[in-house]
C-alpha cells in the first residue's frame, strides 16, 4: 500500500508523516523538501500512490486534485475546499454508522475542520435524538492553540505579529469577528441545523489543543430535558466509539468548580465531550487536539477505515508541546 502526502513539510503534513512512519503496513512515498512544489515529481508520486493526502491551502488542493489521473488513487484532503461538496465524503465516521460505511467506500474524503469536528460531535446527537430543535439559535465558542493557523500564522504568532500590538501574544484574542468563519457551512450541514451557529473562536498563547463550547437553555429544548438526560443521550450515542468519549458526570464536578483545560486531549486522536452547567443552562463542551482529531489524526483514521484496517493504527503520539 503506497501513500503520498502532498504538503508533507507543512504543519498537518508533518504530523501525518510522523504517524505513518510509526507503521510498517504502508510504504510512504516522500518528496525532497526543495522539490515539494515541483509538479512533475508530484504528478509521478500522486499517481503511483494508492492513497494521497492533500495537506495544502485550499486553492493548492484544488489544483493538486487536477494532477491525479490514476482512477485507483484515493484522496484524503485536509483543506476546507471540499467539505460540503456533494461528490466528497465528510471524514467524520462518528456522525453515524452510515457515514462510516460511506468513508470505507469513498474515493474522495474531506477531513473536517478542527472547530467543526468538535461542534458537530457535540451537537449532532442532540439534533438526531430530537432534543435540540433544528431552528434553535445556536451559539458556539472555541478556545484554540495557535498551530491551527498553519506555518505562516504560527510564525506570525511566535514573532508577535499576529495583531497590531507587537508584544501581546500572551493575551487570548477573539478572531473571525465578522462571524463568517470558514467552518460554518460544514457546522450547519453536518448537524442538520436550519441556521448557521453564531461562532466566535479565540486563539491563545499555547501551541495546540482546543475546546469548543455550546450553551443551551433547557427550557427551549424539546421536552425540556434535564442536564442528566442530555448527558445520557450523548453517552448513548457514542457508546461504541473509540475516539469519542462522554465524560461521566461525577468526573466533571471538579472541572465545574474550577476550569476546563483545552490541552488535555493533546497527542491523542480523542474527542472528549463534557456536559456542564445546571438543569436550566447546559454547556456542552468538546475537547480535542486540533493537530490530532482536528486534522492529522482524523486523516489517518479515515485512511484506516478506507483500507479496512483497525481504526486505531498509528494514532498514538506523544504530546507536541
Ligand atoms: N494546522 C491545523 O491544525 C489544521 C490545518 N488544516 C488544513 O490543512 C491544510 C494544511 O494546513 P497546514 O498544514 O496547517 O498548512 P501549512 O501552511 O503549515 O502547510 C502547507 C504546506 O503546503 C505547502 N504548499 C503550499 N502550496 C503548495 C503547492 N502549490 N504545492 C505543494 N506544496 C504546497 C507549503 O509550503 P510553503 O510553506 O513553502 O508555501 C507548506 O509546506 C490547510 O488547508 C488547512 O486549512 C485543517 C485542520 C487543522
Ligand atoms: C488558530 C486558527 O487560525 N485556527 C484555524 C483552524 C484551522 C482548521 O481547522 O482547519 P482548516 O483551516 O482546514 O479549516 C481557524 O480558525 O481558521
Amino acid at each position: 500500500m503506497k501513500v503520498f502526502v502532498d504538503g508533507q513539510y507543512g504543519t498537518t503534513g508533518l504530523k501525518i508523516h510522523e504517524r505513518l512512519n510509526q507503521r510498517n503496513d504502508v510504504e510512504v512515498l516522500s518528496i525532497p523538501e526543495e522539490q515539494k512544489k515541483d509538479s512533475e515529481i508530484r504528478i509521478k508520486l500522486m499517481n503511483e500512490a494508492d492513497i494521497v493526502f492533500l495537506c495544502l491551502p485550499d486553492q493548492a488542493a484544488r489544483e493538486a486534485l487536477k494532477l491525479i489521473i490514476n482512477p485507483n488513487t484515493r484522496v484524503i484532503d485536509s483543506s476546507s475546499a471540499f467539505r460540503t461538496h456533494d461528490a466528497w465524503t465528510y471524514g467524520l465516521p462518528e456522525l453515524s454508522a452510515l457515514q462510516r460505511g460511506k468513508i470505507a467506500n469513498a474515493a474522495r474524503v474531506s477531513v473536517p475542520g478542527c472547530h467543526a469536528t468538535a461542534f458537530v460531535l457535540a451537537i449532532n446527537p442532540l439534533v438526531q435524538r430530537g432534543i435540540l430543535p433544528r431552528d434553535y439559535p445556536v451559539s458556539c465558542h472555541s478556545l484554540t492553540g495557535y498551530s491551527g493557523g498553519g506555518k505562516a500564522f504560527i510564525e506570525q504568532y511566535e514573532t508577535g505579529r499576529f495583531s497590531d500590538i507587537s508584544d501581546n501574544r500572551s493575551h487570548p484574542q477573539h478572531y473571525s469577528l465578522t462571524l463568517d468563519h470558514k467552518h460554518l457551512p460544514e457546522m450547519k450541514k453536518f448537524t442538520d441545523l436550519e441556521f448557521q451557529p453564531a461562532f466566535l473562536p479565540t486563539v491563545c498563547d499555547y501551541y495546540n489543543g482546543m475546546v469548543v463550547t455550546v450553551p443551551l437553555a433547557t427550557r427551549l429544548l424539546i421536552n425540556q430535558p434535564s442536564l442528566q438526560e442530555i448527558h445520557a443521550a450523548l453517552t448513548n450515542y457514542y457508546q461504541e466509539e473509540r475516539f469519542v468519549s462522554v465524560i461521566p458526570l461525577d468526573d466533571t464536578k471538579e472541572i465545574s468548580q474550577y476550569a476546563l483545560d483545552p490541552t488535555l486531549s493533546n497527542g491523542t486522536n480523542n474527542s472528549e465531550i463534557l456536559v456542564l452547567g445546571n438543569d436550566e443552562q447546559v454547556l456542552v463542551a468538546c475537547r480535542l487536539d486540533n493537530l490530532g482529531k482536528g486534522s492529522s489524526g482524523a486523516a489517518i483514521q479515515c485512511m484506516n477505515i478506507m483500507l479496512g484496517l483497525d481504526e486505531e493504527l498509528g494514532l498514538i503520539l506523544e504530546p507536541t508541546k
